[in-house]
C-alpha cells in the first residue's frame, strides 16, 4: 500500500505521547498482567511507560517490520514468541490496516492487547486503544522528529 493515503498528519509531542499513555494506563490498573510484550520498535516506549505505572518488571518483545517510511510492505517477523500471551499485556503504539496486529493476534492469542492510537481499519482487532484518528490520517511520533529552525513570516512570504 502506498503512502498516497495518508493526506493528513496527526503530529504527537513527547508531552501529549506521555499523557495518553498515562492514561491508557490508568484503564489497566485493575488488572495483573504476568507481564508486557512491546511489538518492536513503535510499541517499545509505550511500553516501557506503562510498565513504569503498573510496577510491571517482566518485559519481551516480538520484533516486526512492516513499514518503510508510509509505505507499506510484506511483513517481516523478525522475532516471535513461544507461548500464547495468557495473562501478558501486548502493546504496540498503533494500529492502522491491522495487517501488523492480525499477524500478533495469531501468534499471541490470549494476550490483552493494547495501542495508543487507532484507525478505523484496525480497531477491532486491539482489545483497547485510547484515541481514534482517521484512516487518511499519519501520526508523525516523536522519535521521528526534530526541532527546526523557522523562518519569520516576513521573510518567507516577501522573499
Ligand atoms: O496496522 P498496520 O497497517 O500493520 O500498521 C501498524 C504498524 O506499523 C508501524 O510499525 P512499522 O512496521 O512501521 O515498524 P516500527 O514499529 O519499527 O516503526 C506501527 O508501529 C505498527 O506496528
Ligand atoms: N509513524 C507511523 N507509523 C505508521 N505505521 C502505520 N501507520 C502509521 C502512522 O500513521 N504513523
Ligand atoms: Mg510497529
Amino acid at each position: 500500500m502506498s503512502s498516497e493515503r495518508y493526506h493528513q498528519h496527526f503530529t504527537v509531542s513527547w508531552d501529549q505521547l506521555h499523557r495518553d499513555v498515562r492514561q491508557l494506563s490508568h484503564q489497566l490498573i485493575e488488572r495483573d498482567f504476568k507481564g508486557i510484550i512491546a511489538i518492536a520498535r513503535g510499541g517499545l516506549i509505550p511500553a516501557a511507560l506503562i510498565a513504569r505505572e503498573l510496577n510491571v518488571r517482566l518485559i519481551d518483545t516480538v520484533c516486526i517490520k512492516s513499514y518503510d517510511y508510509k509505505d507499506q510492505g510484506g511483513l517481516e517477523v523478525l522475532k516471535g514468541m513461544d507461548h500464547d500471551g495468557e495473562g501478558w499485556l501486548l502493546v504496540d503504539d498503533l494500529v492502522d490496516t491491522g495487517k501488523t496486529a492480525r499477524a500478533v493476534r495469531e501468534m499471541l492469542p490470549k494476550a490483552h492487547f493494547v495501542t495508543i492510537y487507532a484507525k478505523p481499519e484496525g480497531r477491532p482487532l486491539v482489545d483497547q486503544y485510547l484515541t481514534e484518528v482517521g484512516q487518511n490520517c499519519w501520526i508523525q511520533f516523536p522519535w521521528d522528529m526534530g526541532v527546526a529552525y523557522v523562518e519569520p513570516l516576513v521573510d518567507q512570504v516577501k522573499k
